[in-house]
């Protein structure tokens, strides 16, 4: 497919996610079941104008004037892949699936307009409604912290240290030519493409299949790594959902003590067990899904309780762009009963002197430093431990060492990464110690 008509599929896909609520991968998806002839660059193609408009879809819109499918589409090839507007008219005017040709207006648009006199969360491209949230985590950085949320993501990938090290992945890998990770020990990097360039299906990679690697953003190693699992501990991950971190968990355990992954949603869990095996995990125990009572031989056991807590995911933006402007108050009412009710559910495990570590992939503080506000007003036998205690702790790179000492990373009870300090997805990570 042209150009041309990549911008018409994009309005289209866009206009389809719009009018029906639908999540960006789902519309895409159906797009590509209904043109069976579009090749897999045309689909990596229009993925990536479509992820795009959704990203920046505030700051194109401010300038576009309008924010419907076509402006967001149109405002996503000039202002993202930044072709120039005279090249624009080309590309429309040489491909018969083109949309219509640029009005006057929108020609003007695509030439002049800036941000100029633009507000923070147009600038930094969130929803105006978190725009106190933005300037209460961020002050003055809010607009840079939102941009950089804006911007495409990079593929990290994980290194399982039961079964690969970075030097056996890297050559495994050496055609899409990985990069280490800069805070992560075990982390492998695959800087995100511009324009329509296509991201590399590691999933397809034999070493993949063969569990010497993880999908998984460098904050989310982070973050497990923070955890502090370490061999022979006794470590229950109670949002263990798809298994994210307990495989990293496992690994730095080095398959010695014992990770209890649990989960309230079965459909979430069910994912583990293939995982578990593919890594050549075996010091897991995966309890059945749903009902708490399952975690009963637990209490009062545990050195480390992993919270890995339900979220907004507005840390995770660069990823799932469509989920920034669905999300609303209701939406994030709900998400902190739920992280209030894993916390409750993760109070009783550990021992004495063991912790509860909690972390998220939000930045905003009111699910963040604001839930172990909460938790310690009802939690008296609790107590935050110093977020650099658990740097200490942790087996990081010595950049990352040195990067977690800044004291732009610390919040009042833990430590927030985002893209713009670490490079990484949004994560934040506090622990608290039971007396
Ligand atoms: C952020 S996801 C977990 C991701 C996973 N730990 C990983 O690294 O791949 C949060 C999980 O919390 C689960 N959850 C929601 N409410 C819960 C509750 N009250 N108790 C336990 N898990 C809950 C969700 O089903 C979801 O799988």
């Amino acid at each position: 497919m042209k150009h041309g008509g990549i911008i018409a599929a994009a309005i289209d896909v866009l206009t389809d996610i719009e009018t029906h609520h639908r999540p960006a991968s789902e519309a895409l998806r159906d797009w590509g079941t209904s043109h069976r002839f579009a090749g897999s660059g045309d689909r990596a193609a229009l993925g990536s104008l479509v992820f795009d408009a959704l990203r920046r879809r505030a700051s194109i819109a401010w300038r576009m004037g309008e924010d419907t499918p076509r402006a967001l589409v149109l405002g996503a090839y000039r202002f993202v892949w930044d072709v120039n507007p005279d090249r624009l008219d080309v590309v429309l005017a040489s491909d018969r699936h083109s949309p219509q040709p640029l009005t006057d207006r929108e020609r003007v648009a695509l030439r002049t307009a800036t941000l100029e006199g633009a507000p923070d969360w147009v600038r930094g491209d969130y929803p105006e409604w978190l725009a106190p949230a933005f300037a209460q985590a961020f002050g003055g950085e809010a607009a840079a912290e939102g941009a950089a949320l804006a911007a495409r993501a990079p593929v990290d990938l994980r290194v399982n240290t039961l079964k690969a090290d970075r030097a056996k992945v890297v050559k495994a890998l050496a055609r899409l030519a990985p990069a280490q990770t800069p805070l992560s020990p075990v982390g492998l990097r695959l800087e995100p493409g511009s324009g329509p360039s296509r991201q590399p299906h590691v999933e397809a990679e034999a070493g993949y299949r063969k569990g010497w690697f993880e999908l998984q953003d460098e904050g989310s190693q982070l973050a497990a790594l923070l955890a502090g699992a370490a061999p022979g501990l006794q470590v229950a991950d109670i949002c263990a959902g798809a298994g994210g971190k307990t495989l990293a968990m496992a690994a730095a355990m080095q398959n010695k003590g014992q990770v209890y992954a649990w989960d309230s949603d079965r459909r979430r869990l069910a994912g583990i067990h293939e995982r578990l095996q593919r890594a050549g995990v075996r010091n897991a125990q995966v309890r059945e899904a749903g009902d708490p009572a399952v975690l009963g031989d637990l209490v009062g056991r545990m050195d480390v309780v992993l919270v890995d807590a339900p979220c907004t995911g507005t840390g995770v933006w660069r990823r799932r762009p469509d989920s920034k402007w669905r999300v609303g108050e209701t939406a994030l009412a709900m998400r902190l009963a739920e992280q209030d009710a894993t916390l409750a559910t993760a109070a009783p495990l550990p021992k004495p002197g063991g912790i509860l570590v909690y972390v998220t992939c939000s930045v905003l503080p009111v699910e963040n430093d604001g839930r172990i506000e909460a938790f310690l007003a009802g939690h008296p036998d609790f107590s935050v431990v110093p977020p650099l205690d658990l740097v200490a702790a942790a087996t990081l790179s010595d950049a990352g060492r040195a990067r977690f000492a800044d004291p732009s990373l610390a919040t009042r009870h833990g430590l927030q990464m985002t893209p713009r300090r670490t490079g990484t997805d949004g994560f934040y990570v506090a622990a608290l110690r039971r007396s």
